[in-house]
């Protein structure tokens, strides 16, 4: 992995880029060979022109008579390269985009638990729709641009020289100012840019927010407030674009200025030299045609430049992900397991979010194996965390998580993931088919085996009626299917899984009795065989569990089977209580729901 660099330079971002320009060096390579080709046309169009009007002023028609087919050679061997140069700079640029992106992507997929927390989706997004576009200036015509740039030079000027050498020293004085405000602006401009790109960034996190809680900001009647926001930002934006701009046009009005100065003066001596009989007009003309390819450089040089601050700007943030320590080398892939019974034991395990506020402390837990073990527990006690240390989303502070005597910081990504099947309280589908979505959830399942365990989450009979059965689209994140679809999805999700444990969370309060007792059944079935951990809030499946552990603040409080337990003065009895007073005795139908307290 990339080490701790701080971005400084374009030597810091070539750094960076260097092993994706060097996979493209054959197109780079012949970029670079035409830059030498153009130079040459440069030179060789100058002399064409100067020589064909000296020959046709003096009537030389044996020497316009090879020029010609010359001049249309120069004009083939131009036109060659003008289709090459795009050509190959097409493929280098967006070869490079491509990978580089594609590593930022996958840089993105294995950042650790903590560090995607801090992030916004919109933010990460920016990187793809913006950043990585805006390298561009560093990878690709700019580059190419800022290279040849000293080589004409040398070239026009050497060749200026032996044309008149007085004139050729005025034609260059305008360089140095060039480069030294080139500098200035170049700093001034990066500034800029890194404003506009962190405004871009806002503005996706904004606009991804806004599309994905549509429905909020309407029955809140948040749209006037999202518009304000929105027109604020874009006003910001056409600020500092206007600003970058003004810098842009200042610069170029200097480099414009400095090289005009440099083309009169030049052609008011030349003329002169030619009334003096110094030159002669053909060698004018050769000199004016290439003081123009020094001249033309310089004012071009403020866009090239800025181009080439914008990509620095957008490595910086790109950056900033990159340096993130990534959870494991490769992408994980799902391990088979064979059915196993499996105990879980957290021994002293001590974790926070945030490295302040600790959510548990020297905790400790054992779960026996092939058990259904209930955690119930008030809201923020820590039933989640617990489901989210276990499958490494996060690393405790201290402390052992150990499954079947095997500690889990022995375990790979993709070992310690496949142990679980997760099902939940929010469920997460993507958009597709529903056979794409069941298919996720290990490779090479048949249709037999999806169909099977479809059947067994009860949703079968659903997608069979649905226009295009097992291959109708559900919508952005599910969005066609009703919450207790979605639910359905993630327990054949889960099945299919077929993982030696099981973690649930019974977040069921959206569904009807109907739909949840349906819910319930299939949850049952994948009980089976397996170690399962359920954060409790039905009655039935706490007094069905072999074991309950009821967590306030980070610990457990109390454990046992229910008929124990509610015999115990505790926070057990008191939430069983509380579920009894608000007119909802307990029984097998009624929620056990912790929340409420
Ligand atoms: N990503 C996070 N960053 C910082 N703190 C967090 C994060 N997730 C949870 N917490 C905090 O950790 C504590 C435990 O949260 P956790 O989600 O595990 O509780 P829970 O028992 O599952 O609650 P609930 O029943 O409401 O889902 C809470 O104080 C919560 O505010």
């Amino acid at each position: 992995m990339m080490g701790r660099l701080a971005i400084k330079d374009v030597r810091t971002t070539y750094s960076i880029l260097k092993p994706y320009m060097i996979a493209h060096r054959k197109a780079y390579m012949g970029l670079f060979l035409l830059l030498f080709v153009d130079i040459g046309l440069t030179l060789s169009f100058s002399w064409f022109f100067g020589h064909l009007t000296d020959a046709a002023i003096h009537s030389h028609f044996g020497l316009m008579k090879w020029l010609v087919p010359l001049g249309a050679l120069l004009v083939a061997v131009s036109i060659a390269s003008t289709y090459l140069t795009t050509l190959w700079e097409t493929i280098a640029t967006n070869g490079v985009k491509r990978d580089f992106s594609a590593d930022v992507f996958k840089h993105i997929l294995q950042l650790p638990g903590k560090h995607i927390d801090g992030k916004h989706s919109g933010d990460l997004l920016a990187h793809f729709t913006n950043d990585i576009h805006n390298l561009d200036g560093i990878i690709g015509s700019s580059l190419i641009y800022l290279i040849k740039l000293p080589f004409i030079y040398v070239a026009v000027f050497i060749y200026l020289l032996q044309i008149s050498w007085k004139l050729a020293l005025v034609s260059v004085f305008v360089a140095p100012v060039a480069m030294v405000s080139g500098v200035v602006f170049g700093f001034m401009l990066r500034k800029n840019n890194r404003l506009i790109q962190d405004l871009v960034a806002r503005m996706n996190v904004l606009l991804n927010e806004t599309f994905s809680g549509l429905f909020v900001i309407r029955s809140f009647l948040m749209e006037k407030f999202i518009f304000a926001k929105y027109v604020n930002r874009n006003q910001e934006l056409y600020a500092l674009e206007l600003q970058n701009a003004k810098l842009r046009g200042w610069f170029y009005v200097g480099s414009q200025a400095a090289a005009s100065v440099t083309f009169l003066i030049s052609l008011c001596l030349g003329s002169y030299y030619v009334s003096s009989g110094v030159l002669t007009v053909g060698a004018l003309l050769t000199f004016i045609n290439l003081v123009n390819h020094l001249v033309y450089p310089l004012t071009e040089l403020a866009g090239q430049w800025a181009g080439l601050q914008k990509s620095i700007s957008a490595m910086e943030r790109i950056f900033k992900i990159l340096e993130i320590e990534i959870e494991s080398d490769s992408l994980p892939e799902a391990i088979a397991y064979k059915p196993m019974l499996s105990a879980i034991h957290f021994k002293d395990v001590s974790f926070s979010y945030d490295g302040q506020k600790l959510v548990f402390d020297q905790f400790h837990m054992q779960i026996p194996p092939g058990k259904i073990v209930a955690i119930v527990g008030l809201s923020g006690a820590g039933k989640s965390t617990l489901f989210h240390l276990l499958q490494g989303f996060y690393l405790p502070q201290s402390g052992s998580i150990t499954i079947n005597g095997r500690s889990t910081a022995a375990l790979t990504v993709s070992e310690q993931r496949s142990l679980f099947a997760h099902v939940s309280q929010e469920t997460v589908l993507f958009s597709g088919t529903v056979r794409e979505n069941l298919q996720l959830a290990k490779p090479g399942i048949t249709d037999a085996q999806m169909i099977q365990a479809a059947s067994i989450a009860g949703i079968h009979t659903f997608i069979t009626a649905l226009p295009n059965g097992y291959d109708t689209e559900i919508g952005e994140r599910g969005s066609r299917l009703s919450g207790g679809q979605r639910q359905r999805m993630a327990i054949a999700r889960a099945l299919l899984k077929d993982a030696p444990i099981l973690l649930l969370d019974e977040g069921t309060s959206a569904l009807d009795s109907e739909t949840e007792y349906h819910v319930q059944k299939a949850m049952e079935k994948l009980l089976h065989n397996r170690t399962t951990l359920v954060i409790a809030h039905r009655l039935s499946t706490v007094q069905n569990a072999d074991l309950i552990l009821v967590m306030d603040e980070g610990k457990i409080v109390q454990m046992g089977r229910h008929e124990e337990i509610i015999r115990q003065e505790g926070l057990y009895r008191r939430l069983y209580r509380l579920q009894a007073e608000k007119g909802a005795p307990p029984s097998d139908d009624h929620s056990f729901d912790t929340r409420v307290v």
